[in-house]
C-alpha cells in the first residue's frame, strides 16, 4: 500500500487542530471530511480511525519516538511503525525501527504505557486496583456503533431488514437487549430512511440498560431531570408507550430544544420540558413523580472510546468538583420522588467514587431509601459496550398511621 502524501498533509494538519488548537476531535474529523468528498472509503476509514488513535495513543508514541507530543511526523511514524503500517521515503521520516519503540517502551511507566495521564492512572488504579489496567486497555479501542429500535414505531426485527435494505449491515445483540442492534456503515446511518423516520435512534448497548432499571409502565409520573438531549428521555417514553406523564429538564435549554426535535421525530408526544432554572423548579415538583431518573453530570470515563481527546481535558480538580455537584443532585433532586416511588442514579463514569461510593453516602444520610439494585458495566471486564452505572434506589412508603 502507498501512502497518500495529501491525506497525511490532511491528517497532519488535523493533529495541529487538536493539539495545538484545543479543537474536539469529532468536530475537526467532521470538518475535513466535509472538505475532502473526494476521499475513497478506505481513505476516510484510515483519516477517522488513525486521527483517533493519534489521539488515544498520543503519550505513548511520543514517548515511543523519543518527541515531543506536538510533533506530528515521529508520533504517526510511531503509529506506523508500531502498527505494522508502510513508512514513505519521505525527508521527515527518522531513522526509528519497531524494534527500538518497543524497547523504549518496556521500560515505560504503566501510566505511559497505557497512555493515560499520570494522575488518572494513579486515580484509576486507586478506585479499580487490579482491574484498571484492563480496563483502561478497553476504553483506547475504537467504539462499536449502536441503534435502538423505536418501539413507539416498530419493532427491532423490522428495523434491521429496513438497514439491510438500505446496506447498513445489522445484527442483533442479545436477547437481554431486545431493542439493540449493532451496526456498521455508521455513515449512512443519519441519511438512512429509517433513522429519518424516527424508526432508530443512536444509543450505545450499556446505555441502552439505563431506562429500563425505572421500571416504568405507561401512565407513569417520571422525571427525567438531567436529560440533556434525550437519549433515555425518549427511551423511556417509548417503554411507556407515549403514555402517562414524562418530564426531561436540564439547565440547558439548547439542549432541551434538541430535545424536542428527536422527540418530534421519534413520535414521543408525551414528552414535556422544563429548563431548572433554579431550586424553586425543583422544590415545586416535591413528591410529585412515581419514578425519577438522575443521568448526572460526571467524568464520562466510561466513554472515553467514543471522546478520547476528553482524558487529556479532565483533570483532578474536575473530577472532584463533579463528585460535589453529584452529591448535590441526588440529595435535592430526590426529593420529587414520591414515597414508595423509585429513583435511578446513572453516570457513565467507570470510577467507584461517582457511582457506588455517592449511592453510600446518599443512603447514609437519607434512612428512608434502600438500594434495589446496581449495575455496573465496566469495558474489559464485564462489558463490551461503554461503561455505565445504574443504581435503584427505592424510597421507603410512609408509615400508616
Ligand atoms: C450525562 S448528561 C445527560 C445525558 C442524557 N441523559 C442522555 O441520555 O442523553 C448530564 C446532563 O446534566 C445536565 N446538568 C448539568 N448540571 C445540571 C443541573 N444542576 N441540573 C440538571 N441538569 C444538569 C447537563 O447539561 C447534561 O445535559
Amino acid at each position: 500500500m502507498t501512502v497518500d502524501r495529501q491525506l497525511i498533509s490532511t491528517l497532519h494538519t488535523a493533529f495541529n487542530g487538536i493539539f495545538q488548537q484545543s479543537l474536539y476531535a469529532d468536530k475537526v474529523i467532521q470538518h475535513h471530511l466535509h472538505d475532502n468528498p473526494h476521499w475513497r472509503r478506505e481513505d476516510k476509514a484510515y483519516f477517522v480511525t488513525t486521527l483517533y488513535d493519534l489521539v488515544r495513543f498520543i503519550r505513548k508514541l511520543a514517548y515511543a519516538s523519543n518527541a515531543s507530543e506536538q510533533d506530528f511526523w515521529p508520533v504517526w511514524q510511531a503509529f506506523q511503525l508500531l502498527n505494522d503500517k508502510p513508512i514513505p521515503d519521505w525527508p521527515e521520516m527518522r531513522n526509528l525501527s519497531k524494534a527500538e519503540l518497543l524497547t523504549r517502551l518496556d521500560t515505560a511507566s504503566q501510566a505511559i504505557q497505557l497512555s493515560y495521564p499520570d494522575w488518572l492512572d494513579t486515580l484509576g488504579s486507586s478506585q479499580l486496583g487490579q482491574q484498571w489496567p484492563q480496563v483502561a486497555e478497553a476504553l483506547n479501542r475504537a467504539p462499536g456503533y449502536y441503534v435502538r429500535a423505536n418501539t413507539l414505531k416498530t419493532s427491532a426485527d423490522a428495523l434491521a431488514g429496513k438497514l439491510e435494505r438500505e446496506q447498513i449491515s445489522c445484527e442483533h445483540i442479545s436477547s437481554a437487549l431486545p431493542d439493540a442492534l449493532v451496526i456498521q456503515a455508521v455513515d449512512k446511518l443519519f441519511k438512512s430512511s429509517a433513522f429519518q423516520s424516527g424508526e432508530c435512534e443512536m444509543q450505545d448497548a450499556g446505555s441502552q440498560q439505563i431506562a429500563p432499571l425505572l421500571d416504568v409502565a405507561p401512565g407513569m409520573k417520571v422525571v427525567d431531570a438531567c436529560a440533556g438531549a434525550g437519549g433515555k428521555s425518549l427511551h423511556l417514553a417509548a417503554l411507556m408507550k407515549n403514555k402517562g406523564r414524562l418530564l426531561s429538564m436540564d439547565i440547558h435549554q439548547h439542549k432541551l430544544d434538541t430535545l424536542k426535535k428527536r422527540a418530534k421525530r421519534a413520535g414521543c408526544h408525551m414528552i414535556e420540558t422544563r429548563a431548572i432554572k433554579n431550586n424553586k423548579t425543583i422544590k415545586r415538583l416535591k413528591d410529585k413523580f412515581d419514578r425519577v431518573l438522575l443521568d448526572v453530570p460526571c467524568s464520562g470515563t466510561g466513554v472515553l472510546r467514543r471522546n478520547p481527546d476528553s482524558k487529556w481535558h479532565l483533570s483532578e480538580q474536575s473530577i472532584s468538583d463533579l463528585i460535589a455537584l453529584q452529591a448535590d443532585l441526588l440529595q435535592r433532586y430526590s426529593q420529587m420522588c414520591r414515597p414508595g416511588g423509585k429513583l435511578v442514579y446513572a453516570t457513565c463514569s467507570i470510577l467507584p467514587v461517582e457511582n457506588q461510593q455517592q449511592v453510600v453516602q446518599f443512603l447514609d444520610a437519607n434512612p428512608d431509601w434502600t438500594l434495589q439494585q446496581e449495575l455496573s458495566l465496566l469495558p474489559g471486564i464485564n462489558s463490551e459496550f461503554d461503561g455505565f452505572y445504574g443504581a435503584v434506589l427505592c424510597r421507603n412508603e410512609l408509615p400508616q398511621d
